[in-house]
């Protein structure tokens, strides 16, 4: 967790989430696409909304019923997107 800059341990639901701001709601839809093709190649999938230009993203293991490293792993794969 501690590599996990910006994200946040929700304790209760055992999920990691962040909050990602962009310019624009293009901006951040493009930032969605692009989350969802590293979501099906890694085949583990967030539960997010969108609002206007804010993404907000949480992950856990549905089938492990909390976090995983999957969870990690995709969250540095979304992160590595903003480089
Ligand atoms: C069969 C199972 O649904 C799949 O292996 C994947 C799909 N994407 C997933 N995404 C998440 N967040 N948790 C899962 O357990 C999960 N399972």
């Amino acid at each position: 967790m501690r590599s996990l800059d910006g994200w946040t341990h929700d304790q209760a639901a055992d999920a990691i989430s962040r909050v990602f701001k962009f310019k624009s709601f293009s901006e951040a839809f493009g930032f969605m696409t692009r989350v969802a093709l590293e979501a099906q190649k890694a085949d583990h999938h967030p539960d997010w909304s969108n609002n206007y230009d804010t993404v907000t993203i949480s992950l856990s293991t549905h089938d492990a019923g909390g976090l995983s490293p999957k969870d990690i792993a995709l969250a540095r794969a979304i992160d590595k997107l903003l480089d």
